[in-house]
């Protein structure tokens, strides 16, 4: 016997979370299903503890850089045990809230592994469920690696539970996870290693900013290898021996562990997707831009399990998902307009970015007038004493508008919004610097920054 649903989410993180409580405000019987507690990646194994770890690093560098003007930072340090009791804090209460959340919407909570048996069919641990649609928000994995010894790494969601910190980390790739992880590292006494393929690390950022980035890793102990492939990984007496390939020369390092952070693909492999005859791939389920199966229109999917144009961010995710969970309850076909949606990687100082590269602006014939400042040496970051920071604003001149935003400095992750907000409403500088901010605030640097 099959119990019925007029929408049945699939997974329980940023985007199903928010489908569901749209169906069910909108009278539906909607049930969520996950295999792990509620919360998904971004609130369990994600942005929100990451970013708690970050804070005893951030500590711990904002009194490095007052060293010698007024803070002796001697004997400080983290302690890392008690840093992971505060970030348990806040996740350990997460799924039973967000439970009692979607229970209050009159959403069904589901518990176990969602497999389609047919195109409207599905079996959870052995139990038949239908539904008139779905929406698939299962999330991303780890990229399978394959070269010898790949499953001595450890994944970020391992990283993030780690009750201790060794003293020597590698960290395969180059992008945000590896980035984050290493300046936490660091700042809490290790001596991280980050080994990318690439000539250029977090190829999504401003080059030039990134330069500056690793080179501000550098002076707290973060080493980059660029243009280096893992050959192998081995255990050895408690740590692995390593061996690096770079411009054909072979060469091996010793390490503690080892950290995955060479990309993430989407979680659909266990899925039963063929039997329901959706199609998808490593970018996720193939959906039109309204977010409805190319292959069964009985199926809909949102966030980093569904092959759009948005990034792999929580923000999106959430998006995507109202936006999909409104098309089933109108009948629309409304896309996600995806402009002015910022990214920022949480290093310290963070890097952010909104809106077009340099690169992409003038491959587009954009009559350009790019405003780079090194802000290190403004208000803000003396007062702090921050050493790099730096702000590139890319301006359309035919109409004045921000076309891209580029940001590395303490507070820059929120200053980046504003310039979001400007890209996605098609404020001019003019407007922008009308705007008055409280001063002094690094909101208030933005007028000279343009
Ligand atoms: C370490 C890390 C740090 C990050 N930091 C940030 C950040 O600072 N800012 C930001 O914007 N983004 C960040 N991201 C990305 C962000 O976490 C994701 O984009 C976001 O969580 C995606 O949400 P989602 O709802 O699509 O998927 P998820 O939150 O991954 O939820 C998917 C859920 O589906 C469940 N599931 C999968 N398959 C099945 C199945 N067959 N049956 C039942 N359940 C299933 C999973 O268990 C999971 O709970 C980070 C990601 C990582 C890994
Ligand atoms: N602050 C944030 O918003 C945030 C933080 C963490 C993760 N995320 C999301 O999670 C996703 C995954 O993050 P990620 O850091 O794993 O991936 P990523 O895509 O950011 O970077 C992966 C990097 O690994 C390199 N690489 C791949 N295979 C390699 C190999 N075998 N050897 C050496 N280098 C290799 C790639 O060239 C790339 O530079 C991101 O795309 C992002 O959307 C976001």
């Amino acid at each position: 016997m099959s119990q019925h649903f007029d929408l049945i989410v699939i997974g329980a993180g940023m985007a199903g979370v928010a489908a569901a409580h749209k169906g069910a405000a909108q009278g539906w019987q909607v049930a969520i299903v996950d295999a792990l507690p509620y919360g998904g990646t971004c609130a369990l194994r994600g942005c929100d503890p990451k970013k708690i770890l970050r804070r005893g690093a951030e500590v711990i560098d904002s009194a490095r850089l007052m060293r010698g003007k007024g803070i002796d930072d001697t004997g400080l340090s983290i302690n890392w045990a008690d840093l992971m009791t505060h970030k348990h804090g806040f996740t350990d209460s997460v799924p039973a809230s967000m439970e009692d959340g979607l229970s209050g919407s009159g959403v069904t909570a589901l518990h176990g592994r969602a497999k389609f048996t047919g195109p409207r069919q599905l079996d959870i641990d052995g139990s038949a469920y239908d539904a008139e649609r779905f929406l698939v928000a299962a999330g991303a994995r780890p990229r399978p690696l394959d070269f010898p010894g790949h499953e001595h790494l450890i994944d970020s969601t391992d990283f993030l539970e780690l009750q201790e910190l060794p003293s020597r980390i590698l960290f395969v790739g180059g992008g945000f996870i590896s980035f984050e992880f290493a300046h936490i590292a660091a700042r809490a006494g290790s001596s991280p290693v980050i080994v990318d393929r690439g000539e250029r690390p977090l190829k999504g950022f401003d080059p030039d900013l990134v330069e500056l980035l690793v080179d501000r890793g550098r002076q707290v102990g973060v080493q980059l290898r660029r243009t280096t492939t893992i050959v192998d990984v081995r255990p050895a007496g408690g740590a692995f021996e390593v061996t690096l390939a770079h411009d054909g020369v072979e060469e091996t390092v010793e390490t503690d562990l080892v950290v995955h952070g060479a990309g993430r693909v989407a979680g659909l492999a266990d899925l039963g997707l063929d039997a329901a005859g959706v199609e998808w791939g490593e970018r996720g389920l193939h959906v039109a831009a309204h977010l409805q199966s190319t292959t069964n229109p009985a199926v809909w999917a949102a966030g980093d399990s569904a092959d759009t144009d948005g990034m792999p961010l929580t923000p999106v995710a959430v998006f995507e998902a109202k936006v999909a969970a409104s098309n089933m309850i109108k009948a629309t076909t409304t896309a996600p307009e995806y402009s002015g949606i910022p990214t920022a990687v949480f290093t310290i100082p963070e890097l952010a970015r909104v809106g077009m590269l340099e690169s992409e602006a003038r491959e587009h014939g954009i009559d350009l007038a790019v405003r780079y400042s090194d802000t290190s040496g403004w208000y803000s970051n003396y007062r702090i004493g921050e050493t790099t920071a730096a702000a590139k604003i890319l301006i359309d001149r035919s109409t004045d508008q921000v076309v891209g935003a580029h940001l590395l400095g303490p507070e820059y992750g929120e200053l980046i919004n504003t310039l979001g907000l400007a890209i996605k409403l098609g404020l001019t500088t003019r407007q922008l610097k009308s705007a008055t901010a409280a001063y002094p605030t690094v909101g208030s640097d933005l007028g000279s920054m343009l």
